[in-house]
């Protein structure tokens, strides 16, 4: 890794600035930009073998980038990791629960990992058990676990340290959906609480339903980064419908708006639309000016999974498709 000096006011985020790493031939990152503003949620997406997890342990400081600079935390990676390594926790996809110890046990482990003394650490362990609602589980062997509770477990290790910021690296790989909307709710609270997050995730939804900014990695660069809103935006097929009370309304509107496609059986208008406010705007001041009279208005704009596939080459599925399943309907 190139040198770096800590910027004066680094942020207590993530900065990143061209991060390259190869394994023999293969690049695995090609000049990777990243930046995290502090007490928010980002999100990591990109197909399998995208690098991922290369690059959160660059970040949280188990391997190093062959070139590039970034601060964690404000520190330094190449200066002082170990400043980093105080300010980080990591749960990674495989969790570091030990089976053969108790849930307290395991907490306890970490706390004298950490050097805090034996009272502290037993306080520590009491209330993440207790927050995490595994009190009543205290003492039974973390083998007799479900993958959700290990999951709780692991993340309640992570916070022994009191760290500023988490990778989180698939948090909920094999999780049902409910102890999946759990762990949503528990990072959620996190971040409330102030504590940064860095998260890979395979699932778009939980991109969508989290994060405040989201980057997806494919060929080794940052193909596109922005809010869950701005990705879709980014690729065609939305539109807007207008929803009509009879077909007086519906025959003015499509005089009105030449470039929309009507349906005379649901009396309804859809119009190819980015679903941005200016957009909406146009469409709304249009029919106002002719003094029609829309019943509803749905905005549809393409999701995640449409901008992953558009965006990562992983296959071709076109927002434009318009099922149920290709195109959500977002009512604003
Ligand atoms: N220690 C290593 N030695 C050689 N190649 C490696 C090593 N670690 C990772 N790779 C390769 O680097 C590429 C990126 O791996 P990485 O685990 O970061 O991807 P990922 O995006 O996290 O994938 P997944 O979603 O499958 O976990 C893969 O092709 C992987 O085989």
């Amino acid at each position: 890794m190139t040198a770096t000096t800590q910027p004066a006011g680094a942020s207590k985020g993530i900065n990143a600035l061209g991060l390259r790493k190869s394994y023999g031939e293969k690049v695995v990152l090609d000049g990777v930009d990243l930046q995290v503003a502090p007490g928010t949620i980002f999100a990591l997406l990109g197909p399998n073998g995208a690098g991922k997890t290369t690059s959160v342990q660059i970040l949280s400081t188990l391997i190093s980038a062959d070139e590039g600079q970034a601060t964690v935390a404000g520190h330094s990676l190449e200066q002082d990791p170990d400043a980093v390594r105080s300010e980080i926790g990591v749960t990674g996809q495989f969790a570091a629960v030990d089976g053969l110890l108790t849930a307290e046990e395991n907490l306890e482990l970490i706390a004298d990992l950490l050097h805090l003394d034996k009272a502290e650490g037993k306080r520590r362990a009491a209330e993440l058990l207790e927050r995490f609602e595994l009190t009543d589980v205290a003492q039974k062997s973390a083998s007799n676990f479900s993958g959700g509770m290990r999951r709780k477990l692991d993340l309640a290790m992570t916070l022994v340290g009191k760290p500023s910021i988490i990778f989180l690296d698939e948090p909920t790989t094999g999780l049902d959906p409910r102890s999946r909307r759990t762990m949503w709710q528990m990072i959620r609270d996190l971040v409330a609480g102030g504590t940064t997050i860095f998260l890979t995730t395979q699932y778009l939804e939980e991109a969508d339903q989290l994060a405040d900014r989201i980057a997806v990695l494919d060929g080794g660069k940052i193909v596109a980064e922005g809010t869950a809103d701005e990705l879709k935006r980014r690729i065609p097929g939305g539109y807007i419908k207008l929803r009509f009370d009879d077909a007086r309304h519906l025959d003015a509107a499509a005089h009105t708006l030449s470039q929309a496609t009507r349906n005379d059986e649901d009396l309804t208008l859809q119009i190819p639309s980015d679903g941005s406010i200016p957009a909406l705007r146009q469409v709304l001041d249009g029919l106002e000016r002719s003094g029609i009279h829309a019943e509803a208005l749905t905005v549809h704009t393409p999701d995640l999974d449409d901008v992953f596939l558009a965006l990562t080459g992983q296959g071709r599925k076109t927002a434009t498709t318009d099922s149920a399943t290709a195109v959500k309907e977002t009512q604003r």
